[in-house]
């Protein structure tokens, strides 16, 4: 999916919410265990259910790989499921030398047909670029995570007193542009979107944090947003784990409606 489509998915929905599916087999209701592909079978109702609220999809790879083969079948299925008017990304956090970054990129835009993938930065360019040259796909460079630990090297001040995360965002700026790159800036981190802004004000930023980790929707929004609305916001536990029972779909769906009704106030 293009920029220009998703700004349009965005404004037509009213909605910026990216709805992250890190199944975990342990936290399935019980009754869809019984079936051939319980994790398919849970964001297949999951997807049914907040379709019509977000315009993005995240699985968080891990949840599949944790399962082998099956888990990729089941990683397939649920990205040949999401309805085509979604941005689809494989939050993966890859990067490697040039050759392998290339097959990752080929597994996870061709074979897996993803719109966009996660990629670490600290192998610096050669390890991003080979995503870059798939056109119409996307990297999602991280650039301030959620996490406690970004305190370990991203938040390090050089000599000059630049931030390590500042000097990582506006170097590999430069190695693509608004229409193939995003970054992932934590919810937690929302301090620094002002700052962020100043280095790249028209590229797209992936936020997670809301919801489970304790990011504020409204703090995101009055430091991050511009003129092309520029956010997707993902929440994964808070909304496909809003109940462990029967009803987990209709739950998701409740929660995901009351984000979008937080957003569309904004847009
Ligand atoms: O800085 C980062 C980068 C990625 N994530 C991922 O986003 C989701 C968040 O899940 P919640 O349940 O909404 O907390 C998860 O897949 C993380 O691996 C992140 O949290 N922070």
């Amino acid at each position: 999916m293009d920029r220009k489509k998703l700004i349009t998915e965005i404004r037509r929905k009213k909605s910026f919410l990216c709805v992250g599916l890190d199944t975990d087999i342990r936290k399935i209701p019980e009754h869809l265990l019984k079936t051939e592909d319980p994790i398919f079978e849970f964001n297949k109702q999951i997807i049914d259910a907040t379709k019509d609220y977000c315009v993005a999809y995240k699985p968080n790879i891990a949840f599949y790989e944790a399962h082998g083969p099956k888990g990729w079948v089941s990683l397939k299925k649920t990205i040949d499921y999401i309805p085509k008017d979604h941005f689809t990304i494989a939050d993966a956090k890859r990067g490697d030398i040039g050759n392998t970054s290339g097959l990752y990129a080929r597994a996870f835009f061709e074979e897996m047909d993803f719109d966009s993938i996660t990629v670490a930065p600290y192998m610096g360019k050669d390890s991003v670029t080979p995503f870059l040259e798939f056109e119409g796909r996307w990297v999602i460079l991280l650039g301030l995570t959620s996490n406690p630990g970004a305190d370990d090297f991203q938040q390090l001040e050089l000599k000059s007193g630049e931030k390590v995360y500042h000097k990582v965002i506006e170097r590999s700026s430069a190695w693509g542009n608004e229409d193939n790159m995003m970054y992932v800036v934590g919810a937690t981190r929302a301090e620094a979107l002002t700052d962020i802004r100043k280095i790249i004000p028209d590229n797209f930023l992936l936020i997670p944090g809301v919801g489970a980790q304790g990011g504020s929707l409204k703090d995101v929004i009055k430091y991050g947003m511009n003129d092309d609305v520029g956010l997707l916001v993902n929440s994964t536990r808070g909304v496909i784990y809003a109940d462990s029972s029967e009803s987990f779909a209709e739950a998701a769906k409740a929660e995901a409606k009351k984000i979008q009704n937080e957003m569309a106030a904004f847009l």
